[in-house]
Order: C-alpha cells, then sequence, then structure tokens
C-alpha cells in the first residue's frame, strides 16, 4: 500500500497527493521488494529519474528533509513521528544489505541522509556525490542531473556511490600522505633526534640515518653444527606454520606476555600469515601504535623486507617504491582501522560496534583489540572488577560468535614482583581469573633475554587454553624473530 498517488492532470502535468490521514509509508516502497540494494531518494521526481536511469529498485521518501541533524538521542520506534514511514516499512528494509542515499545535496538534504543512516545502520549505507553545475555548485538532486546531463550520467553517480563515513572506523587508505611521507622521510624530526650519545641512539633509536659501517644487525640466529654455537644468518630459517593450534572463526583468543615480550609483532605475524593463506581480513583496534608505524611493521612482514635503509635493516636492501605501492594497496584491501580520534579512550562497546560496522561492509573475519588496558573502563559501583571482566568478555565473545569473527584480545599481566625471566601464567593477567575462565584460547608469548640461555631471537609461544579440542591442544612451539622484517619463522 502507498499513502502517494500519483495522476496526470488535464495539461499532462504529473501531480502527486498524499491521502489524508493514510499511514506514511516509501513512495515506490513495491519497487524495493525483495531488493538487496536499494537507492532512497528525497522527492518523487528523483524516484522518477532513477527509473530513467535504469534504477527501479528505488523510493522516495514522503515528507521531503528536515532543516538540520537531531542533536537529541534517537527516539524509540513509536516516538519517531517524523520518521514512522521508516519503521512502517521495517519488513522491507530488513534484508537489504546496501542503501544509496541519494537525498538532496544541500543542508536539508545531507540532515535527512544521516537521520535515515542513523536509523538503518551506517554500516549498509553509501552516499553519492551530486555532480558539478559551476566551479563553485553542484548540481542538487537526481532529477537536476537527469534534465542537464542525462541518464547515462545519473546512472554513473549511482554505481560510483562512496561508503558512508563511520565516525572512528577508517582504512589504511586515508593514511597514505602520512605513510608516504614516513616512507620519504620527509617527516622533519618524526624518526626521533639523536640524545647526544651515539651507544645511546644505536640502542634507543631504531632509526639510524645512516647505517654505521661494521654495525652488522642481523636477520636471525642459527645454530652452527660445527661448533654448536648460536651463528648469525641474514634469511630466515624455516617458514613457521601454526602447528599446535588452529584459528577457527568466532572464537576469543586472550594474548598475554610481559611488555615487550613481543606480543603485537607476534598477532601482526599470524593476521599476515591468515591473509597469505586463506585471505582473510581484519579490524586493527591497535590503541597503542601510529598508523605509520603499523603500516610499516605489516608492511615489512607482507613485503618481507625493511622498510627503511636504517640500523635494524643492516645490510638488508629497503623495499623499493613499487613495493611499497603494491604494499599499500595490500593494506587498504585487507585492513580496517578503528581509532579513537580524540583524546578519550575508546569504550568496548563502542569498539565492537564498529568492528560490527566492519564485519557487514568489508567481511571482516578477524578483530584484533590491543590491548585491555587501554580502553575505557568505567565500571559501575556496583559490579566487582571480577564481575565487570566477565561482562566485557561475555560481550566480546558474542560478538565473535555472532559475527564469526574471530578475536584476539591482549591482556597484561598484573606487575611480577618477583619475577625470574619465566613464561607468566594466565592467572596473572591483571583484574581477573576470567580473562583464562572465560575466553577460548590462551596464548602468552614469551621471549629469551639471557644471551647464555640460548638465542635471544627466540620466541615461545605458549598455548596455554585451547577449550576446543579439535582446533588444539596445549603446549609451546618456539619461532625465531626476524629483526629485520618482523617475520618469525619456525624453529624445529
Ligand atoms: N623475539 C624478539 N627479539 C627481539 N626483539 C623483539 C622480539 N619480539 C619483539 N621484539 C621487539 O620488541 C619491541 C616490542 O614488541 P611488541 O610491541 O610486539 O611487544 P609487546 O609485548 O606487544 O609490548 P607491550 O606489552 O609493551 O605492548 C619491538 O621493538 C619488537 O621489534
Amino acid at each position: 500500500m502507498n499513502s502517494t498517488n500519483h495522476y496526470l492532470d488535464q495539461f499532462c502535468t504529473y501531480l502527486l497527493f498524499q491521502e489524508k490521514d493514510a499511514e506514511k509509508v516509501f513512495y515506490g516502497l513495491d519497487d524495493i521488494e525483495g531488493e538487496s540494494d536499494i537507492i532512497i531518494v528525497e522527492g518523487e521526481m528523483d524516484k522518477l529519474s532513477m527509473e530513467e536511469a535504469g534504477f527501479r529498485n528505488c523510493v522516495s521518501v514522503p515528507d521531503g528533509a528536515p532543516a538540520q541533524v537531531s542533536t537529541k538521542d534517537l527516539p524509540p520506534e513509536d516516538k519517531d513521528t517524523k520518521y514512522q514511514y521508516l519503521w512502517n516499512c521495517k519488513q522491507y528494509l530488513k534484508e537489504v544489505s546496501r542503501i544509496i542515499l541519494a537525498t538532496d545535496g544541500d543542508a536539508p538534504g545531507q540532515a535527512l541522509a544521516e537521520e535515515l543512516a542513523r536509523r538503518l545502520g551506517r554500516e549498509r549505507c553509501w552516499r553519492v556525490k551530486w555532480p558539478k553545475k559551476d566551479e563553485v555548485n553542484h548540481f542538487k538532486d537526481a532529477n537536476e542531473v537527469l534534465m542537464y546531463l542525462g541518464p547515462q550520467v545519473l546512472k554513473e553517480v549511482i554505481e560510483n556511490a562512496e561508503l558512508y563515513p563511520i565516525s572512528g572506523l577508517f582504512n589504511f587508505k586515508d593514511y597514505f600522505a602520512e605513510i608516504d611521507a614516513y616512507y620519504y622521510r620527509s617527516f622533519g624530526d618524526g624518526f626521533g633526534i639523536s640524545t647526544g650519545w651515539r651507544n645511546l641512539d644505536e640502542l634507543y633509536n631504531d632509526y639510524c640515518p645512516v647505517p654505521i659501517d661494521g654495525l652488522v644487525i642481523v636477520a636471525c640466529q642459527k645454530r652452527d653444527k660445527r661448533k654448536g654455537k648460536w651463528i648469525y644468518a641474514t634469511e630466515p630459517i624455516v617458514h613457521w606454520s601454526f602447528c599446535i593450534a588452529y584459528v577457527v572463526p568466532g572464537e576469543l583468543t586472550i594474548v598475554t606476555g610481559v611488555p615487550n615480550s613481543g606480543k603485537s609483532e607476534w598477532i601482526d605475524a599470524l593476521i599476515c600469515n591468515l591473509n597469505h593463506s586463506v585471505g582473510w581480513t581484519f579490524a586493527l583496534c591497535s590503541m597503542e601504535n601510529k598508523v605509520r608505524e603499523h603500516a610499516r611493521k605489516l608492511l615489512e612482514k607482507h613485503i618481507k623486507k625493511p622498510f627503511f635503509k636504517a640500523g635494524y635493516g643492516g645490510y638488508a636492501e629497503r623495499m623499493t617504491e613499487e613495493e611499497l605501492e603494491q604494499g599499500k594497496q595490500w593494506l587498504s584491501d585487507t585492513f580496517s582501522l578503528i581509532r579513537c580520534e580524540n583524546d578519550a579512550l575508546p569504550s568496548i562497546q563502542w569498539v565492537l560496534e564498529l568492528a560490527k560496522a566492519a564485519v557487514m561492509r568489508h567481511g571482516v573475519r578477524g578483530l584484533v583489540i590491543d590491548p585491555y588496558n587501554e580502553l575505557d573502563h568505567q565500571r559501575p559501583v556496583s559490579l566487582t572488577e571480577t564481575e565487570y571482566v566477565s561482562q566485557m568478555l561475555t560481550k566480546i565473545k558474542r560478538f565473535a560468535q555472532h559475527h564469526g569473527c574471530h578475536v584476539w584480545f591482549v591482556a597484561h599481566p598484573r606487575q611480577l614482583h618477583s619475577w625470574v625471566g619465566t613464561p607468566p601464567n594466565l592467572y596473572d593477567i591483571s583484574g581477573s581469573a576470567h580473562f583464562i575462565n572465560k575466553c577460548d584460547n590462551g596464548i602468552v608469548i614469551h621471549r629469551n633475554r639471557d644471551p647464555d640461555a640460548g638465542p635471544i631471537d627466540r620466541v615461545q609461544v605458549c598455548v596455554r587454553k585451547v577449550r576446543n579440542k579439535v582446533a588444539g591442544t596445549i603446549g609451546d612451539a618456539y619461532l625465531s624473530y626476524n629483526r629485520v622484517t618482523g617475520e618469525f619463522v619456525e624453529i624445529k
């Protein structure tokens, strides 16, 4: 049923009117029944223009646009009088996966797009860019574009619709200028400033502007069979495969380890492996990393060359400009970034909502939250920390299961006063024993820091909990960390 009727009057003008007290619905509602992609426009003439351009899957709002976006929270469905037509049509909209908001280009039209996106879910909304009319102005709507530029141009406008922006959800593409400036070293003091002591700089500043003669930084180490000693090698020894535990969609893995043990590096290496082997893509909520730093680390693992000709790269060849370009494309195809752009800490609810948008928009199969203590934990006074952690982990697990998305959640151990250099326990995680109780998998990353005890690049991946026996079993795997490229290789 449609509340708007249209007739041709005696002068062959198109007449549209709405019946008084009829239920408010979209105009053209029957045309979107069963469609997965739909277009929403602001007037009936725009709906008819879309048909001229070949799009029948289009509806028009019945009531025009608001003057501005409301600053209030969304009212409940039955109180949302101005947008009642949306709720009356919800059966038609439920299964729609892509909604192109082609409202007018003026301020009220954009306010209408925002109000619709708030109610329909930004993650399934796209928006159009109306073409330029002259140096300053743009065409206003579908009807104007049809009249002045023709149906083919209108068709192209719709085909080139872009994702509706979601505050907090980014792509590496949004940071390409910064990544380029980092690679081409046009950043001023962005690489760090000398401490004034050359021997301290070598330790403190990974970046050495000029490689120091005679300083050989090595890729990884292997045992010299004849002398029984650890010697340096510039090539990875073997490629590692994840053999103790497999990664199961929809599970929650807690990763812990003492500070600087390589937790973030190991997760990055794991997700690169998963992308290379099965094409998974990921949402990254990595609060301690600058975007360009994270881009560098991921690119080094992907391209298997250092980003810079710098101290840590030794004599290894730096990635070329062509490799950088190919790598940037890979970054933007593979990762969505969840970033809180102001100085507030993000809440878990906020992170999961954006992760849901990344699942729906980009089909991500994994989410990394790194680390727990950088989230906003405004715990209600009525909850103990244990109860709070339990509820938070339940939310994360629900998200993981519902969206078939594996979540890696990094949590630090509490301060270990009498730490003797051994791997911490999952029960040492600061906050609550629920971290181990509630997760599906629990992993401790540990690395040797004592040259007498073995090579210092050796990493121990301690699989301490695997709920699902099909996925694996508890045990330890040893990997070797390649400081030049950040890759991890298996030690047999
Ligand atoms: N096995 C290793 N050998 C040598 N250096 C390593 C090793 N693993 C990681 N590193 C280096 O240690 C630094 C910290 O690594 P990473 O950020 O992954 O640690 P983390 O455990 O996540 O740290 P934090 O707890 O502080 O977040 C990086 O500079 C990385 O290159």
